[in-house]
């Protein structure tokens, strides 16, 4: 691996302005990319994985400047790529390649397949015919199409092949890296593994870089060296693919990693106890780590004495309470159970009677006291007061530990003054 980045994004950022009415007034933002940094070196294969709406597609426009980055900085072979001329920006473009889930979008269907893969040659100033019908049938080669007619047309092709005629097209130019963008998730068992082996050979072949984007962690595994973890528009972990998958920090890669079936049948599927399953609204992002309404190990205030399930328990009542509804009928329609409202809201959210820490017991009996008067918002201020996290008050930085590859979570911060004195478990979820 070479010593200077390929491709080098720092705190990149990409806010799309949120409007409402006629007169398309700003009204909000939605931070799809809030500041992210990592380098692709030559010859790597390198993942971006994350849930849908994380901010993935947006990285990857605004790498090739089909978005323009709202800041940060995109340097590619160590030149910054926003102060490229329109001839570099053409060749920029030439050298970086997108691949992209559904190929269709890039074909038209009155152009053949040989038509289709030498347009990009076309657009770049090839007018020899017969040289680029010669690029074409290798390139088609290269894929495994060398069989097929050049002059069929795309939608005589099954999806694997489409994507296969897609890569072929991503080739031609001769990038030094591909962009990947979700490039097997429309495929199926077999035809997904197929096209993956076909990229790596490729990319083994001539020595090209690979930015892999994938919400499925696994694709990451088969495919990647290093592997960075994006949530809601932040990276939260970053490392050598295999040491992120075998030794997962963060609890939102554990999730990850819980949702990757098992490939053993017998086994049964690990299960993702988060506290809600819900992803944030990407224009109001919460406060602080932002996966700590979801996060199963969120941090408890050092005085709060209580069993994880209790803790775990509390919490959920109160971010029910502050951020799931609007008003108190809803709430109440929300609890299972029978009997008074606190007895109710115990059995909803799992809260043993009395709570062994007395403190916390007296702010969930108040707060239940506040909601039968009515006071939904008075209700959450309560139990806010006597259970907010570190998690909710200051957002974690991607570091490295002394031990670890970099992660963004407050259990591997040294000097947080909520850290808890006892170690929870670091991997929170089975696998
Ligand atoms: N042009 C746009 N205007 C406003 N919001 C946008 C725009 N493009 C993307 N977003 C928002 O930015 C966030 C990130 O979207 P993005 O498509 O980058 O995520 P993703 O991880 O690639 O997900 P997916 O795989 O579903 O595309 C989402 O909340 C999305 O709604």
């Amino acid at each position: 691996m070479s010593e200077e980045p390929l491709l080098s994004v720092r705190n990149l950022e990409k806010h799309f302005p949120v409007t409402e009415g006629l007169l398309r007034r700003q009204v909000d933002t939605v931070r799809a990319v809030d500041g992210i940094s990592f380098d692709v070196h030559r010859g790597e294969a390198f993942g971006l994985v994350g849930e849908s709406g994380c901010g993935k597609s947006t990285t990857a426009l605004s790498i090739l400047q089909l978005e323009e980055p709202s800041g940060g900085e995109v340097l590619f072979e160590g030149e910054n790529v926003a102060e490229l001329g329109k001839r570099d920006l053409r060749r920029y473009r030439r050298q970086v390649q997108l691949v992209l889930q559904d190929p269709e979008s890039a074909f038209n269907d009155r152009m053949s397949i040989a038509e289709t893969v030498a347009e990009p040659l076309r657009v770049h100033g090839m007018t020899d015919s017969e040289r680029r019908r010669e690029v074409v049938e290798d390139a088609l080669g290269r894929v495994g199409l060398g069989e097929e007619d050049p002059d069929s047309f795309p939608h005589e092709f099954s999806g694997g092949e489409k994507q296969r005629i897609a890569i072929a097209r991503a080739l031609v130019l001769n990038p030094d890296l591909i962009i990947a963008d979700e490039p097997v998730s429309a495929l199926d068992g077999r035809t997904k593994s197929d096209v993956l082996s076909l990229l790596k050979e490729l990319q083994t072949e001539f020595d090209l870089s690979v930015l892999l984007i994938s919400h499925d962690i696994d694709v990451v595994r088969q495919f990647c060296d290093r592997v960075a973890v994006m949530y809601l528009g932040s990276l939260v972990e970053s490392g050598p693919t295999a040491e992120v998958v075998e030794n997962p920090h963060h609890p939102y890669t554990q999730m990850l990693l819980g949702s990757v079936p098992s490939l053993d049948p017998t086994e049964s599927h690990a299960s993702t106890d988060l506290l809600t399953d819900e992803l944030p609204d990407a224009a109001d992002l919460p406060s602080g780590c932002q996966f700590h309404p979801r996060c199963p190990a969120i941090i408890p205030p050092a005085e709060v004495d209580l069993p994880r399930e209790a803790w775990l328990g509390v919490v959920a009542f109160r971010l029910s309470l502050t951020d799931g509804y609007g008003d108190i009928d809803a709430f109440r329609r929300s609890l299972s159970g029978t009997g008074d409202l606190d007895a109710r809201v115990r059995e909803t959210f799992d809260i043993p009677s009395p709570l062994p820490d007395a403190d916390i017991e007296a702010a969930v009996t108040a707060t239940v006291g506040a909601l039968d008067e009515g006071d939904l918002a008075g209700a959450g201020d309560r139990l806010t007061a006597a259970t907010e996290s570190v998690c909710e008050r200051h957002t974690p930085e991607l570091q490295e530990t002394e031990t670890s590859h970099p992660v963004a979570c407050h259990r591997y911060d040294d000097d947080e003054p909520g850290k808890p004195e006892t170690e929870i478990q670091a991997n929170t979820f089975a696998r």
